[in-house]
Parts: structure tokens; sequence; C-alpha cells
């Protein structure tokens, strides 16, 4: 718990407010976007709005002069004042940009390269190191409502941020009701340029991510959501309501691990900070709203003890494990309007002064110049340029099918079930089997074996069907014809294995080569006595080729090396047997059959004639 109380000190979330300077060029217009409540269809850049060579050019206002990516030369008035009015025309453009697609039939997200390099390859922020800020969660929990209000500290200055009274939130597309809005991933168009106490200037990206577990998602999507924007974001909000639950912790970790499993590289802690936020937070008389009350409480959820159970450890283990930062928000109801009125169009008037209150507090944490994040990867800062070929490297891996599915707990424990009841049935058969035909035992007709095994795979699978799973019937049956199966495959290393101690089945090898010297011999010699000399030379060749085959084979059973040409001369001489040697010897053995049944035949019926003379003499 060393991290959320240490925390404390080197948090930038905790640090007090700084006044904020933000880059004149975005500040100096300062005007909120005009303002609608109703869901607004997350929209691509329209089409006047181009970027070439990374700036941002409204076409309808037709604007030649472009600032050079080098900025090596100053720039006139003239193209002064033309750079702010393309900036005024970005911002007044400004809108929530789609830039990971969701799939909902396929179940998966496609990155609009496009649209993310229009938004940070702008000349004026592609080479800033980045700050991105992204709020993720179950769905249906004010998200997007939280960013438009971090849109409006971005866009205002001084103590009255939030805006008038009466001025309806817009910005993410945000709303009522109980099915889910925000889908895949969408990023601010505008990216703000923010100057620091110290000088420095970085570009904010604010991010909106769509809801988890809302009904049309599996858990391998809300994961690859989560991990994806907790992997491209220096601050991740991790929006909660009410309190923090077991199955939220657990929920992170799965998802966390996730995003880690998809980095090249493991670094010791793979992201940065984590805001625990927690809305309608009701407990006050227990932990005060606010930072330091949220800190407090968090501090007593992760604690990991030694009494605790491992898996509640893991879990806390893990999330500390994760995150440079972690921090903590309890954030109080915004009042029934907010939650319940269909009309609510996100009007300052209609919130509890509790709520803004300490949305006032909780914005600027995240926001302030000096207490910006700026993105690392692998200990090295990030710029908007790096940002995108990250993105489009991390979406490959979760397009790919390298990456295990994260699997809903119900499957992944009926999964565990299931298998483990496998490994038990064929560890049954397993040592049944052994007591049969084991190492040490002696060789077993294989019609014996085939019994044995017949026997006691339906005993094994018995074990199986008794174990107590999850799953039901249809999930069980699959594993049990994997068992089937997997018993099959040994039963057939033990068929091997019982051939191996058949003294007759070893020697089969060195039968078939003999067999081959023999032939050739008798056919050299027959084809040398005829004056056939080539034949004869290949004769003699291939009994050559035979004695040396049969000395390395010999060798190789003796020696145990160079198993590979032992297994190459066996491969041969089964072949030679099964195909030559075998199909000779069952004709000539039919043929010895076929005249002794004739034989007999001909004595039975010459018998009784013999017999009759006999007694007629009699
Ligand atoms: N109870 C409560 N409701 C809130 C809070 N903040 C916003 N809301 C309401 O929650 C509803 C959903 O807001 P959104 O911002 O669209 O929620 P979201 O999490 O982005 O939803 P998805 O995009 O579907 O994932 C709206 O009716 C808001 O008025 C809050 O702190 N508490
Ligand atoms: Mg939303």
């Amino acid at each position: 718990m060393a991290e959320v109380s240490g925390l404390r000190n080197r948090n930038p979330f905790e640090s007090n407010c700084q006044p904020r300077t933000f880059d004149k060029g975005v500040t100096e217009v300062g005007d909120v976007p005009t303002s609608h409540h109703k869901p607004r269809p997350p929209m691509a850049l329209p089409e006047d709005l181009e970027v070439e060579e990374g700036g941002l050019t409204l076409q309808s206002h037709k604007l030649t002069s472009k600032s050079g990516t080098d900025g090596a030369t100053t720039p006139s008035p003239d193209e002064g004042f033309q750079e702010e009015e393309k900036k005024v025309a970005a911002k007044e453009a400004a809108r929530p940009i789609q830039i990971v697609l969701a799939n909902e039939e396929e179940h998966s997200f496609e990155l609009d390269e496009a649209a993310l390099e229009n938004i940070l390859l702008q000349d004026h922020v592609k080479d800033l190191n980045v700050v991105v800020v992204s709020v993720a969660g179950a769905f249906r929990k004010g998200k997007s409502f939280l960013l438009d209000f971090m849109l409006r500290y971005m866009h205002n200055q001084g103590e009255s941020w939030m805006g008038g009274e009466d001025e309806p939130l817009s910005g993410f597309s945000w709303r009522g009701g109980c099915e889910r809005e925000t889908t895949g991933i969408q990023a601010w168009s505008e990216v703000f340029v923010v100057e620091r106490s110290d000088g420095s200037k970085v570009a904010v990206l604010l991010v909106d991510t769509q809801g988890a577990f809302d009904s049309q998602s599996t858990i391998k999507d809300c994961a690859t959501v989560f991990a994806l924007s907790t992997m491209t974001s220096s601050v991740q909000v991790y929006n909660l309501t009410q309190n923090v639950q077991e199955d939220d912790l657990q929920h992170l970790q799965l998802f966390t691990e996730y995003g880690r499993l998809a980095m090249e590289e493991i670094y010791l802690k793979p992201f940065q900070s984590l805001m625990f936020l927690i809305r309608d937070w009701c407990y006050p008389y227990e932990h005060g709203y606010g930072l330091e009350g949220g800190n407090a409480f968090l501090k007593k959820r992760l604690q990991v003890k030694q009494n605790q159970h491992e898996e509640l450890q893991n879990v806390r283990k893990h999330i500390h494990s994760c995150f440079s930062n972690i921090g903590c928000f309890l954030q109080p109801h915004p009042g029934l309007k907010v939650a319940t009125n269909p009309y609510f169009d996100g009007r300052l008037r209609d919130i509890d002064d509790d709520f803004k209150t300490h949305l006032a507090e909780l914005v600027p944490l995240l926001l302030a110049p000096d207490r910006l994040v700026e993105k690392e990867i692998g200990g090295n800062k990030v710029t908007c340029r790096d940002l995108v070929e990250y993105f489009k490297s991390y979406i490959k891996i979760y397009q790919g099918e390298e990456l295990p599915h994260p699997k809903s707990m119900l499957q992944a424990t009926a999964e565990a079930n299931n298998l483990t009841a496998v490994a038990g049935a064929k560890d049954l058969y397993g040592k049944s089997m052994e007591a049969v035909c084991g190492g040490d035992k002696p060789y077993i007709a294989p019609a014996d074996l085939e019994r044995c095994h017949e026997e006691f795979r339906e005993c094994s699978v018995r074990h199986f069907r008794s174990v107590k799973k999850m799953g039901g019937d249809e999930f069980c049956q699959r594993y049990q014809s994997q068992l089937e199966g997997e018993l099959d495959e040994v039963y057939a290393n033990f068929t091997k294995h019982n051939d191996g101690k058949n003294i007759f089945y070893a020697a089969r090898t060195p039968a078939t080569l003999f067999a081959v010297m023999f032939a050739a011999y008798v056919v050299s010699g027959v084809t040398g006595f005829v004056g056939l000399g080539t034949l004869a030379a290949l004769a003699n060749l291939l009994m050559g080729v035979a004695l040396l085959s049969l000395c390395a084979w010999a060798y190789v059973k003796y020696s145990g090396e160079f198993r590979e040409i032992g297994a190459l001369i066996d491969l041969v001489a089964e072949n030679l047997w099964e195909q030559v040697l075998k199909p000779l010897s069952e004709h000539y053995m039919e043929d010895n059959v076929r005249q002794t049944v004739v034989n007999s035949l001909k004595a039975s019926l010459t018998e009784p004639a013999s017999q009759h003379g006999k007694l007629k003499a009699h």
C-alpha cells in the first residue's frame, strides 16, 4: 500500500493547483462550442478540413500558406494571421473523432489511421510530448459527461471555467437512458497545447472509450478497449460508481493483464497513472469527498494483508505492479435531475452544488498545466507523432490471433473444471494401463492389450462424467470427446511400447536386411553367371548397402547414438517388410495352406476307396 500513500508526495494528482497558462493560440479563443445535449453521432473531420503535410488546412477558406514542418522561416504577419485563422477554424470544427471503430458483428476493432493522423500530425502539435487523458469503465456511468467538463476546462480560463449556469453541456456525445452511447474509442479532434510553468509545451489529447459490460460486447471486446486506452494514455480514469467492488478490481486485473501481454517488452510498471473515480459516493461520513478521502479509502481497499486469501492478494499486487501512480477521487452524486430527468441537458443550474464543488477540484487535478503527466513508454517520452505509430502497432496485436481470448468468469471456470477432470481421467487410464503393460511388464498379446484398453477407456470416461463440472452437458461433451481422442493416442503409444518388447518384432529390421542381402547375393551370382555384369554389379552394390545399414543399425542399437539414422533404417526396413516380404510370405503361406488343404481333401477322397478295397480284400 506504500504506493497509494506514496502518491501523496509524488503524485501530481495531489500537489496544489497551479494557475493555468494555455498556449496563446488556443486560449485566446475561449468560446465553448455551441451547446446542445442531443446525442450527436461521432463524425469524421469535415470534408473541407484536410491534413496536408500534417497541417490542418480549411479548404473553404482557400488557405494556401502552410506552416512548414521545420518552421525554419519566420512567418510574416499575414502568415501568422492565417495560422491563427486556421487554429480558430480547427477549434470551431472540433468534435469527437472515432479513432477506433468497433465491428459489432465480428467483435473486432479497427483503427482509423487517417483520422488519428489528422488529429495528431497537425503541424503545431506533432513534435510535442503528448499527454493522453482517457476515461474508461462500465457503460452508462457518466464518462462522456465528465470529459465534456474537461473540455470546458481546456477551453476556458480562470475561476469560472465551468461556464454559465444555463449553458447546455456539449462535446463528446452523452445522454441519459439505459442503452450504450459511445462505441470504440473517440478522441477530441482538437489537441490542446499547454505551456507549463517551466516554459515547456505539451499537447493534451482527451480520449473517450466504449463503456464495458454492455449487452453487445464480449469480455474480449471490453478488455481490448480498456487495454488499448490504458496502453496509449498517460492518465487512465477508471470510472466507477458508489464503491470499489472486488469484481471491479478483478476486471481491472484482467484488462491490464491483457494490455501487458500485448506490449512487446514488459517494463517494470507498464502503465502510468490510474485514477479511480468513484461517482455517487454515498459515504462521506466515512471517507470525505475528494482526493484525500479517496486515497485513504483506496489505501484500505488495495491493502495486501498477511491473512488474506491468495486470490485477493494477487489482484492487489497485480494492480500495484501495473501502474506507477494510483489515486482515487470520491465524487458526490450530481442530484436527481442529472440522474433521472430525461430533459436534463447538462446545464449547471440542474446539478447539485456538492457535485460542482468537487468537479472543480477534480478536473484541475488531472489537467492543470503542472499536473499534466506526459505519456511515456519504456521510460521514453512520447510525441504525438510517436503515438500514432504506437496506436498502429498495438491495434495490430489485438487484431491478430496470438493473444489468448479473455473469457467470462463462468466460461474460464468451466474450462478449468473440465480440463482438470480430463487430466484426472487420463491419469486413471494411464495408471491402469501401466499396471498391465508398463515398462517393467512383459510382452502382452495385442488382442489382450486391446481388451484392457477398451475396459480402462470406459472406466476413465465414466470417471470423467462422474466429476462435478460447470458449463452444462454440451460444453462437457466437448471435453469428453477430447478425452476419448487423447486416450486413443495414449493407447497407440502403449501399443508401440508393447510391440517393442516382442523379440521377433525387434528382429524385424535385421531379418529384412539379411533377406535383402541374401536376395542381392543370389541375383548377383545368377546375373554374373549368365554374363549380365552391370546387373551383377548393381546387386553387389545393394548387398553392400544392406550390409552397411545392418552394421549402422547394430551400432545405433548398441550405443544409443545417431538415433535418427537408426529410425530411418527401421522405417525403410519396415516398409520393405510391409510392402514386399510380408505379402510374399503370406502368398507363400497361402499357397502352402492351399496345397495342404488340397492334399488333405485328396487324401480324404482316396481314403474311403482304399478302405473300401481293403474291406473287399478282407
Ligand atoms: N448518477 C450519476 N449520473 C451521472 C453522473 N454523471 C453523469 N450522469 C448521467 O449518466 C448518464 C450517462 O452519461 P454518459 O456520459 O453518456 O455515460 P457514459 O458512461 O459515457 O455511457 P456510454 O457511452 O454508454 O458508456 C447521463 O444521463 C448523465 O446525466 C454521475 O456522476 N452520477
Ligand atoms: Mg460515453
